[in-house]
């Protein structure tokens, strides 16, 4: 039986994983047969379990087949020191299973083409990824503190540090990836200031002439990338860059799409040559949104379609992912908005329509 652990977080998390069991459950209704375990993650598990995420969750989320995380984090914790913020146990999850290559893809629906902050032009037909390294760079290198000087300063240090392993890899999933897509990688790093950036360029290069040269690549620098991002984002096919860059680019990147609230994302390990199957945690790009938390108006597509994607490359259940993804483009299609994506004057739905919606789109395509 497939197996799914559960990590609802804080903020919206649990009300959008709420929205997403209800869509596991019509699938299992239909015979899919998931079992679901839930744990504790963020600020709950602090609260409940005096860490961001306990030995016994990790323990439960290294037997499932794939995790479905939501979102961690909220004004409460600021004060927490670094490795009890809730966001440490994501961060966590991700470097004990070796989640190395994260996939954010953009995708504008066409209903929502006027909801983007950019012209309709620019972002209409919109389908991108930005193939984010999760599990190196400055999230992890060492040293990484904040000393005393002793003379009323103090000094911060993070590091970023990459090697080539760690380069060679996410280059070959983004060459991958982009074969089964418009075959097109754009490589970001700063090599003009950063030495990861140089050898960045360098093993990209490498790896691509190690049997992808029928995949195009090209090279930018990441501040020049961001710019194009939003002047002409449909240049881009496959992005693949650092951690850090990664998470900057692709909060660009959900804008475009009308919201935060709009993009999913997959963290994949290496496929075990054994038993091929591969580590796997599906998120939504944004975050526990405490703005609007407990108030039913967050926007659940992120989620759902986070769990799309584990139909998608955990399961192998393709079909059953296209026609989730066509029951989402059918709903916006048909006029539903929740407050993120509405534009002035629309009425708004809250979480729990727009799930109906979704659910009820689904039962007739699939009948
Ligand atoms: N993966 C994660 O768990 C994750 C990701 C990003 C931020 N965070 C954490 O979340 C907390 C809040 O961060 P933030 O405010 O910078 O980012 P955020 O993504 O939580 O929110 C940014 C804005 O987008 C809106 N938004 C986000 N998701 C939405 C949704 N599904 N529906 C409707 N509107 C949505 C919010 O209301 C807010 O106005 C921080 O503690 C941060 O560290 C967690
Ligand atoms: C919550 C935080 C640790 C995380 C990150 O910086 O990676 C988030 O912003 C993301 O994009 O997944
Ligand atoms: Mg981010």
């Amino acid at each position: 039986m497939p197996s799914l652990l559960l990590l609802a977080g804080d903020g919206i998390g649990p009300e959008v994983m709420a929205a997403t069991e209800r869509v596991i459950h019509f699938f299992n209704k239909r015979g899919a047969g998931f079992e679901l375990q839930s744990g504790l993650v963020g600020g709950t598990a602090v609260d409940n379990e005096g860490a961001p995420i306990s030995e016994a969750t990790l323990a439960k989320a290294m037997a499932a087949d794939a995790i479905l995380f939501g979102a961690v984090g909220g004004p409460q914790y600021d004060g927490l020191s670094y490795d009890m913020r809730p966001e440490a146990g994501l961060l966590r999850l991700r470097k004990h299973f070796d989640l190395f290559a994260n996939i954010r893809p953009a995708i504008c629906y066409p209903a929502l083409a006027d909801s983007s902050s950019l012209k309709r032009e620019v972002v209409e037909g919109l389908d991108i990824i930005i193939l984010r390294e999760l599990t190196g760079g400055v999230y992890f290198g060492e040293p990484k503190t904040i000393e005393e000087l002793g003379n009323g300063q103090k000094r911060a240090i993070d590091t970023q540090v990459y090697d080539t392993y760690e380069i060679d890899r996410i280059g070959r999933a983004a060459f991958d990836l982009a074969r089964t897509r418009r075959n097109h990688v754009t490589s970001m790093e700063k090599r003009n200031v950063m030495k990861t950036g140089v050898l960045w360029r360098e093993v990209m290069e490498e790896t691509h002439k190690d049997g992808y040269e029928d995949v195009t690549l090209d090279h930018m620098l990441a501040d020049a990338g961001a710019m194009q991002l939003v002047r002409n984002p449909k240049q881009f096919d496959v992005i693949v860059c650092d951690n850090l860059f990664g998470d900057m680019l692709s909060d660009i990147a959900a804008q475009l799409t009308g919201s935060l609230g709009m993009l999913p994302s997959a963290s994949l390990g290496a496929v075990d040559s054994t038993t091929g199957r591969r580590r796997a945690l599906y998120e939504p790009v944004h975050g526990s949104a405490p703005d609007i938390a407990g108030k039913g108006i967050a926007n659940p597509i992120a989620m759902i379609a986070s769990f799309g994607m584990a139909l998608q490359y955990s399961f192998g259940m393709v079909a059953e992912a296209k026609a989730l993804d066509a029951a989402i483009a059918e709903t916006l299609a048909e006029g539903l908005r929740t407050a993120d994506i509405a534009a002035p004057g629309d009425e708004a739905v809250g979480t729990t329509e727009m799930t109906d919606a979704i659910l009820g789109n689904l039962e007739m395509s699939l009948r």
